[in-house]
Formats: C-alpha cells, structure tokens, sequence
C-alpha cells in the first residue's frame, strides 16, 4: 500500500525539527514523522511519501526549499514549490492552495500508479485533500490535529479581543475543516474529547465516520531520560537555587497555550515561589521581535510579566534547545520532585503531558481537551480551568506538600502511558485502511441476531475473544451486534483494543444511539429515526435541575453525559432509582432510571434502553423471536434479558441477575465471557432444534 500524507504548515524536515520556530512548527510534526517511522516497519506499507509546500527562508539555517529529502528506507518527503516563494504562516497558506493542487496534480500524473490513499494533516491540507478528492476520487482520511472552533470558542470564552483578520482566518479554516469532514473517508481523532465534543460542533459532524486511536510518543526516549549536563547549562544560569523543585511548561508560545497564566498563578502566590522553580521552554528564538507577532507578542506579555512579578532567580526561560534535551528537560524536573504544567485554553490532544508522564512527571492540565483522557487514563494529574490561576498554585502547592501522592502519580504515569503506543496505533490504523479499500461482504440475508454486551460478557479473556472470532466468521445469516452503557467512540475503542470483530450494529449509551456499519465495512451511520422517537418524552434540561437536588447522585464526567442519557454515580443503595423515580414522577417528568454495578446510576428517556432498542432492531429487521440472542452480564443488561426468549447470562455474571424477576427463562452459561456467549447461542440452538424434532 502507498499513503501519501499531506501536510503543509511550519517548518517539515525528516529530522531535527526546529519546533517553536514558527507558530506552526509543533506537535502535528513530531505526530507525522512518528506515524510514517511506525507505519514503515509492517511489510503490508510498501510506500510512504509525505508531501508538503516549498518555501524560502531566512530565519533558519536549514533549507526548506530542497525538493526531495530522504526519511527512511521507505518514506520520502517531497516538497512542492507554489506561486510565493517565501515562508508563510497557516493563515495565509489558503493563497497557494490551488497552485499547490496545480504542483501535486503534475507530481500525481508522474507517478506510475495513484496512491491507495491520501491522509491530510490539519485543515488546509485537508481542503487540498477535499479538492483532489473530487478531480481524482482519491479516497483520504483527515486528522485535523487541532480544530478551528474549539479555538475560536476558547478565545470567545477567554474574553480575548479577536481582531477581524484572525475572525477571517479562523472561519476559513472552519470552511475548510467542514470540507474535509464531509468527504473524508475516515477521520482519525487522538481522544474521546477530540471525537465526541471538538468535532461534534461541526454541520457536517458524522460521528460514525471518526475512529480514536490515540497517538503514541517515543516513549522510551522519555522513560531512560536523565538530566544531562547541556540542560543544566541552559537552565541553571537563571535560577538562584537550581535544586528546588519546579514546575515546567514546554509549549510554542502561541496565544492558545496560554503560559501567560502560568506566570500570574507562579507570581502571585507567594508561597509556591517559596517552593519551587518556574521553568518555560517555549520554541527556539534568535531575537523576539524577528519572530511571527504572536509568538514574539506572547513572549513580551511573559517577559513583562517576569518583570512586574520581579521572579528573577526564580524562573528559567532558555532561548534555545535542542531536539536532544527535551527528554532531559523532564527527567531535570523529576530529579527535583517537579510537575509538568500544561495551562492552554485548549489542548486538542497534548503530546507533552504523554512525554511528561512517561518521564515520572505528575501533571497539572487543563480541563480543556484531549487532557481528559489521558489524565483518566494515567491517572496521574489533576484537571484545573485554565482561567482559574489560584486554582493552578492550589494544586501545584497540594502535590508539593503530598509526597506519596506526587510519587503514586509517578509511578501510575509512567506505567499507564505504555498505552500510547505507535506500534499498536499503526496497526489498527493499517487494519482500516485496508477494509476501507477492500471492504468485507457481509452474508445477506440477516436471519438471526445476536447483541451482547462488551465489558465482562464480550471482554475479559483473550482466549474467549479469539474464539468467539472464529466462531462468528463461521456462522451464515447471523448478525452479531453490541448492546453497551459505553459512548459509541469508547465502545469501538474497546472492540478495536480488544480484538473483537467488529459488530454490524452499535447501540450505545445503554440503548439511547444506534449505529449501523456501512457498506464500507468500517464507518457507522447513526440512525436518527430512533434519536427523533426518543426526544418526543424527553425533557433533558428539566430532569437534570431535577436530578441536581438529590444530594446522594454526583455527575458522571462530562463524556459520559449524552444528549439522550444524563449518567451519575450512586450512593449504592438500591432503593434510589424508585426515591429518583418519584421525585421526576412529582414534577410531572418522566424518565427510565437504571442502576448497575451498584454504583452507575443512567437516566434516559421513557423509551431508551438496552432492551427496547433490541427490540425496535428485532423489527426492524424482521427477525423472529427465537432467532434473537441477547447476551449480558450485569444490571444494565437487565431489560434486554428480560425481554428476549433467548437469553444469555454469562457464568461470570455479577448484580444478583438470575435472582432477578422476569429472568426465570435465562440460560446461565458454564463458561465466562466471550466463551459463554457461544455456549448460550449453541445451548438455544439445540433448544429450538429439540423443540422442531418434537413437533415433527
Ligand atoms: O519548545 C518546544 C515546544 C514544543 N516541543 C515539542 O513539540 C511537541 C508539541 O506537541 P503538543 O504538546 O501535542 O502540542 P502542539 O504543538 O500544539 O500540537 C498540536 O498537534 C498535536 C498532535 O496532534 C496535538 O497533540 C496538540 O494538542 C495540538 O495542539 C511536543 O513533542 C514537544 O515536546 C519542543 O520540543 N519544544
Ligand atoms: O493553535 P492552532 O491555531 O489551533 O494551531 C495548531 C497548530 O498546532 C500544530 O499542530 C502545531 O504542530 C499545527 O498544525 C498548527 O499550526
């Protein structure tokens, strides 16, 4: 297969990035060249060739205008030279996106076969991949690495003064991620955050076109870093006490990343300066003002801030660095006891906190963003707004003053971010590109069903998933599809991690999202029929201020809230969801309350569940009764189990399921998880086959 990446912002070199240099010299480069370096090593990649813009320049002493560099043994970088000569800034590149069309069109016609797929990196290359898409069909995927309107709404919050150019700019760059969204074939988002909120804010927001597979980080480079002797030279000279503990940013100084908060939370709490160090590594600079004016007005506004604050002595903020001293930047503020401060308005994903966490650094990050997710998964920081300055000390003083906690977040960060992995990425990565280009027939027609839940009946043994793959392959007119409390996104992450084949439908979010797999065999579409029936009964806002005086329910994460589920946590007492059940009753509300492994707690419209999703499927599809298996493990699986003639417990079922009313009929497997599930279907097969024989 040959992928052609196209990424045409900041300064691209198959090594040494110079990050920092211009605002547009970060993390979607570092994300690049790691993707393409994994890509390379499975033999299934026969080419990759990235395709950017050539540009003169004369703030740097590397050559950018070179027409071709060498990357690796199969990846080349071409550079593509359009109307203007020189350097520009993201902003401006629209200008030369149709005569970089015009360049990359010749360059195609060159080659002695079209490339299997075209993957654009951030929006502008992803309206050149929506142009080519339509001269050539190409199929391609978009990663947008950063998306237009989440900044545009974080400047809006932050109260920012949005000049009319950068409005401008922002909304064309909107114009184009829209593009891109619609007619790409697959969008590759790095977090739920990115896939289920920052897109979700978009007309052409499709959410079952998007798959996560978080990004890796070279993590070893990070694991063994030590400090070295070239980072002490660059950060000693400004510090009184080079030893205290510090608190380190590394960010390009850009508006978004919002170091200027740092700064005011470190200078106005007396008692942190006391404490610790500030360290700021933001880019590579010769002179402020020969730089882009956003960086070189963020790097004023910090400079002045220094200044009022007076923190010399206490504060470093080297002019330069080298690729080679960035792991060694962490591992100097670990050997400290340090934390890893990542303040932006906004992170789509955040490269620095995995390095940071695979360095044994804890983190303090904004709420904002892919953070979420990594400090869920980690487990190794706290969430701040990015607004809140004292909240930002509070913390940062909290762990300081908590050694176990700050050596527990080490421990668990460092382990946890393993997870990251490119090699894992580029498989999966590999594993769609391939069914998108050779999509897998599926058996028509459908003549019976199977819906199971993922976590602990579907997952939990390795051994179960594999049998149960093999098994399914095997099976004709079988549909086999999930019922789970998961987000759609989470629970194709689940299935995709786990190695389970992927399902012909999805309902999410205990039964409130249904999704279809599509002829493609990879992308889902939602169905939205059954998003209209369920908001004819259902008044969100009103159950929710409902919901808030009932002091034993604490909210679930903001993920886990849907348009058509409000989730919570319980107190455990069993007897809540009847006590919740009567408070809506008394507003006139009404909704469908379940509790699950005596913590979970899911409100959902009267018409939303597991079970009467199942059931709307059965219909749909025409499928007869006896033909309908439904497999669970736990309470929220309840309803399905009840409903359904053939039902499956699995053996390692929990929630006191067979003990329930109504569940009499349910076959309550020998083998656990996934084997149990084969065990059932077969153990209803020979039911109904034994039950014909009789007849007969
Ligand atoms: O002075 C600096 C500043 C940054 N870096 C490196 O540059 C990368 C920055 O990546 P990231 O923290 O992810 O931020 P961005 O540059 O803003 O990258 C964009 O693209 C990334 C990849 O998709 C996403 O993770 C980000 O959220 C998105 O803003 C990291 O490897 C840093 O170590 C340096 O080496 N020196
Ligand atoms: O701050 P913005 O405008 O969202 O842009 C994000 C920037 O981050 C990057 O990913 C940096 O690598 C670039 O693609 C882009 O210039």
């Amino acid at each position: 297969m040959h992928i052609v990446h196209l990424a045409l912002q900041g300064c691209l070199r198959s090594h040494d990035i110079e990050y920092g240099i211009t605002a547009d010299t970060g993390g979607h480069i570092r994300y690049l060249l790691e993707l393409v370096e994994a890509s390379a090593e499975d033999p299934a990649i026969t080419r990759i060739t990235l395709v950017t813009r050539a540009f003169e320049n004369d703030f740097s002493a590397i050559d950018y205008a070179c027409r071709e560099e060498y990357v690796g043994p199969k990846i080349t970088l071409i550079r593509l030279p359009t109307d203007q000569p020189g350097y520009l800034p993201k902003e401006a590149l629209w200008t030369e996106l149709s005569s970089f069309v015009t360049a990359f069109d010749a360059w195609l016609a060159a080659l002695p076969a079209p490339p299997d797929m075209l993957h654009a990196h951030y929006a502008d290359a992803g309206e050149v991949a929506a142009r080519l898409h339509a001269r050539h069909r190409l199929p391609f995927v978009f990663t947008a690495h950063s998306l237009g309107r989440s900044k545009l709404f974080c400047l809006e919050q932050n109260g920012s003064r949005i000049g009319a150019a950068t409005r401008a700019a922002l909304e064309r760059r909107i114009a184009f991620e829209e593009r891109a969204i619609e007619h790409a074939a697959l969008i590759i988002a790095s977090s739920r955050d990115e896939a289920e909120r920052q897109y979700a804010d978009y007309h052409h927001y499709d959410p079952g076109k998007i798959r996560i597979i978080a990004p890796g980080s070279h993590l070893t480079d990070f694991l063994d870093a030590e400090p070295t002797p070239a980072v002490e030279a660059l950060l000693h000279p400004f510090l009184r006490q080079p030893e205290k503990p510090a608190l380190l940013a590394i960010a390009r100084p850009v508006t978004r990343k919002n170091l200027a908060t740092l700064v005011r939370a470190f200078g106005e709490c007396a008692a942190l300066r006391a404490r610790a160090n500030l360290v700021i590594v933001a880019g590579v600079r010769d002179h402020i003002d020969t730089l882009e004016p956003e960086l070189a007005d963020n790097l004023h506004e910090l400079l002045t801030l220094i200044d009022d604050y007076d923190l010399y002595g206490h504060i470093a903020y080297p002019k330069h660095h080298a690729p080679e001293d960035v792991p060694a930047l962490y591992a100097w503020a670990r050997a400290r006891g340090g934390i890893f401060v990542n303040p932006a308005f906004n992170e789509p994903f955040g490269l620095t906190l995995l390095e940071a966490s695979a360095a044994g650094l804890p983190l303090i990050a904004t709420d904002s963003g892919g953070p979420n997710d990594i400090v869920e998964q980690c487990g190794n920081g706290v969430l701040i707004n990015p607004r809140h300055h004292q909240a930002l000390a509070q913390e940062a003083m909290a762990l300081f003053n908590d050694h176990d906690r700050w050596q527990q977040m080490a421990v668990r960060g460092r382990d946890a971010v393993r997870a990251f992995d490119w090699q894992r990425h580029a498989q999966r990565y590999h594993d769609l590109l391939t069914r998108l280009r050779r999509p897998v027939v599926d058996p028509k027609p459908i003549t019976s069903l199977l819906i199971c839940d993922i976590d602990n009946t579907l997952t939990g043994s390795a051994e179960g998933i594999s049998a149960f793959n093999a098994w399914y392959a095997a099976q004709g007119g079988l549909a086999f599809g999930v019922a789970t409390g998961r987000s759609f996104h989470s629970a194709l992450s689940i299935l995709e991690q786990a190695g389970i084949a992927y399902p012909r439908v999805i309902i999410a979010s205990v039964g409130a999202e249904v999704y279809y797999r599509q002829a493609d065999g990879v992308t889902y579409r939602q169905d939205t029929a059954w998003s209209a029936h369920l908001d004819s009964r259902w008044q969100r806002e009103a159950i929710q201020r409902a919901l808030s005086e009932i002091t034993e329910l604490t909210p679930q994460g903001s993920l886990e809230q849907r348009h058509h589920k409000l989730s919570y946590f319980s107190d455990g007492d069993s007897a809540l969801p009847d006590r919740l059940k009567a408070v809506l009753t008394a507003r006139g509300l009404k909704a469908n309350v379940i509790h699950s492994h005596g913590r979970y707690l899911d409100v959902l419209p009267l018409d939303a569940s597991k079970g009467l999703a199942v059931d709307y499927l059965r219909a749909q599809w025409g499928i007869a009764s006896e033909a309908l298996y439904v497999a669970g493990d736990s309470g929220n699986d309840l309803d399905m189990l009840r409903a359904a003639p053939c039902s499956i417990v699995v053996a390692n079922y929990s929630d006191d399921l067979l003990d329930a009313p109504g569940m009499a009929h349910a076959y309550c497997t020998q083998a656990a998880h996934a084997q149990g599930v084969i065990e059932g279907v077969e153990h209803f097969r020979q039911q109904h086959a034994r039950r014909l024989g009789d007849i007969a």
